[in-house]
């Protein structure tokens, strides 16, 4: 066990009601308890067993190895980390790796951001969304590895569940159809071999001229990949002469999953990288489900792992505007309690639209933050309802294939954290959800019932007959990932911006993992680098006073 320096400020994430608010308040304990190695008593970071590890995730454990390796800076940089979604987290992680000192600013009195969560009165979680992992996301997989969080990271049976709304098996339940991928057999062999199997959805035909479409992405690799971003997945599908059906079937479901929108509007190449990861790596398309809400199960032990280095997270820290010297580098931040925060580097992890609103307006002509204008947030929505008994048995993500719904799951049995062995709770995101943000609460769940009624034809009924719910929890969140429509690859800026001494990091940056939990840790390291190899070329302007970080 380490003990924590004094007057380092925590979040009270994982404690419940007064206790947390107390906690949060107090913001500033002398001493916490944590479980995790001293600094300096791991040299290397354990790497994920053998039979796991693809190239990109060797790549992955190389690369987050570079940050221990750096030569010790002599004189640390103190650097504002804007933001502790999953982006803000894993740069301030990676930058104490390598000896400097992350102070994390967070408006909200919760850790996460996009995979915040929070109880209610019952003391049951509600999260923003309803969130996946899969095998095919190094730097996730590896941040789990380095914070000794693996077993947190629940693993489903290798395969991608459809439901047939409508339909029914010959005893009334609900009909799946599933792409089971073989254990046995190596990418890409057990991918095609899920596809082949499956004559559910897609004919033997249909299948054939998809494969034929899919030919010069094979043969022409990630140039080809990168030039379908003018293409929509509509658009592509007809130039490729793939039959209308296939789109119907299987790539609304997947568009919607991927990025909350329908086929007419996203953009190819977000398809084809999806594609690429799970063709390419055998365990690429494995799901797995973390085991209890992201907060306290996988942000606070990022939290953690900087605190222990010599990092801060201050909680409840809005900026309001970012100041500037004379030459246009940042200055300071200033905060919505009008104190200032004084750095020598600035790392923002805002979503882009919340960054647009923040630019100074002597960036905004500059062409990189111009290009920022062509990136909007979407709109999604998660909801949970409570059920009085077991809907399903499913203990796996289910692509809804419904009109209103995107995924659900059934989180009492998914979860370990959620388990319930006798009621349900379904998550469920609710998108495209442009035309559903501005309604009630109570005309999204009677919508979202109207779709239940048909996946669940023996269990749920109109009459009230069947399975009751309890309660419901609806979060809408009317600005998330950019929208990923055709041609949105050129305005992704790179996490190095052109001010010396201000870097960019968030799902919406360059990084070829799309706006993901992938995308985000991914981003968030990336940036740190940026910034480390900044600090050792020099190019970084050094405060003056040693202790450089002011409230
Ligand atoms: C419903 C839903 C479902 C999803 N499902 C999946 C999934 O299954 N798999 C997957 O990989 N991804 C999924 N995602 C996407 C994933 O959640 C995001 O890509 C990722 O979490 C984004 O992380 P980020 O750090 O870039 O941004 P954010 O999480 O948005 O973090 C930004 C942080 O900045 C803070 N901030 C904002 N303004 C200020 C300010 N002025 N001052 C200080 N702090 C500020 C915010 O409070 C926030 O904490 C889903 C997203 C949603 C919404």
């Amino acid at each position: 066990a380490f003990v924590l320096p004094p007057a380092t400020s925590f979040t009270g994430v994982g404690l419940s009601g007064s206790a947390r608010q107390s906690a949060i308040r107090r913001n500033g304990v002398s001493s916490m308890i944590f479980d995790f190695p001293a600094p300096g008593e791991r040299k290397d970071y354990p790497r994920p067993p053998l039979e796991e590890t693809s190239e990109n995730q060797r790549e992955s454990a190389a690369f987050s190895q570079a940050f221990l390796d750096m030569p010790r800076p002599e004189r640390p940089l103190k650097v504002a980390v804007i933001g502790a979604g999953l982006a803000g987290l894993s740069c301030a992680k990676y930058l104490s790796d390598a000896g400097h000192k992350p102070v994390v600013l967070e408006a909200r009195d919760v850790l996460g951001g996009k995979v915040a969560a929070w109880q209610d009165k019952d003391g049951d979680w509600v999260e923003t969304g309803l969130h996946i992992f899969f095998g095919a996301y190094p730097n996730v997989n590896q941040m789990f590895t380095e914070l000794g969080i693996r077993d947190r990271l629940q693993w489903k049976s290798h395969s991608m569940i459809f439901a047939m709304p409508g339909q029914q098996t010959a005893d009334g339940f609900q009909r799946f159809s599933r792409f089971e991928f073989p254990a046995l057999l190596p990418a890409p062999l057990n991918g095609l071999v899920a596809i082949l199997l499956n004559n559910e959805m897609l004919t033997f035909p249909e299948k054939i001229q998809f494969g034929i479409g899919l030919l010069p992405a094979i043969l022409f690799g990630q140039k080809y990949v990168e030039e379908c971003d003018s293409l929509t997945v509509s658009q592509w599908m007809k130039k490729q002469g793939v039959p209308d059906r296939v789109n119907d079937e299987v790539f609304i479901a997947m568009a919607k999953a991927l990025n909350f929108i329908d086929p007419e509007n996203l953009s190819m190449t977000v398809v084809l990288t999806a594609l690429n990861r799970f063709l390419q790596e055998t365990h690429g398309s494995k799901m797995a489900f973390l085991d209890g809400p992201p907060p306290t199960r996988l942000c606070q032990p990022m939290a953690d792992h900087m605190l222990a280095r010599g990092g801060e997270l201050r909680m409840e820290q809005r900026i309001s505007e970012i100041l500037l010297n004379d030459d246009k580098t940042v200055k300071g931040l200033k905060m919505q309690d009008g104190s200032t925060v004084v750095a020598d580097a600035y790392v923002s992890t805002m979503p882009v639209d919340i960054l647009k609103l923040a630019l100074p307006e002597a960036w905004r002509p500059m062409p990189y933050f111009e290009k920022l204008n062509g990136l909007n947030g979407v709109p999604v929505i998660n909801i949970h309802m409570w059920f009085d008994r077991k809907l399903t048995t499913v203990d796996h993500l289910l692509f809804s294939r419904s009109p209103l719904l995107s995924v659900y799951a059934d989180m009492s049995l998914t979860c370990k954290g959620y388990r319930d062995d006798d009621k349900s709770m379904l998550e469920l995101v609710f998108a495209p959800a442009k035309d559903w943000i501005g309604k009630s609460d109570e005309d999204i769940i009677e919508a979202t019932m109207g779709e239940l009624y048909r996946l669940f034809p023996n269990e749920l009924s109109k009459d009230g007959s069947g399975a009751k719910l309890l309660k419901s929890a609806v979060v809408k969140t009317p600005l998330s990932v950019y929208e990923a429509t055709a041609g949105r690859e050129l305005y992704r800026p790179v996490q190095t911006t052109p001010v010396s001494n201000f870097f960019l990091a968030g799902c919406f940056t360059k990084q070829k993992y799309l706006a993901s939990m992938e995308g985000a840790t991914f981003s968030g390291k990336l940036a740190a680098r940026a910034l480390c190899d900044a600090a050792i070329a020099g190019t970084v302007p050094l405060q003056k006073e040693s202790s450089a970080v002011a409230a």
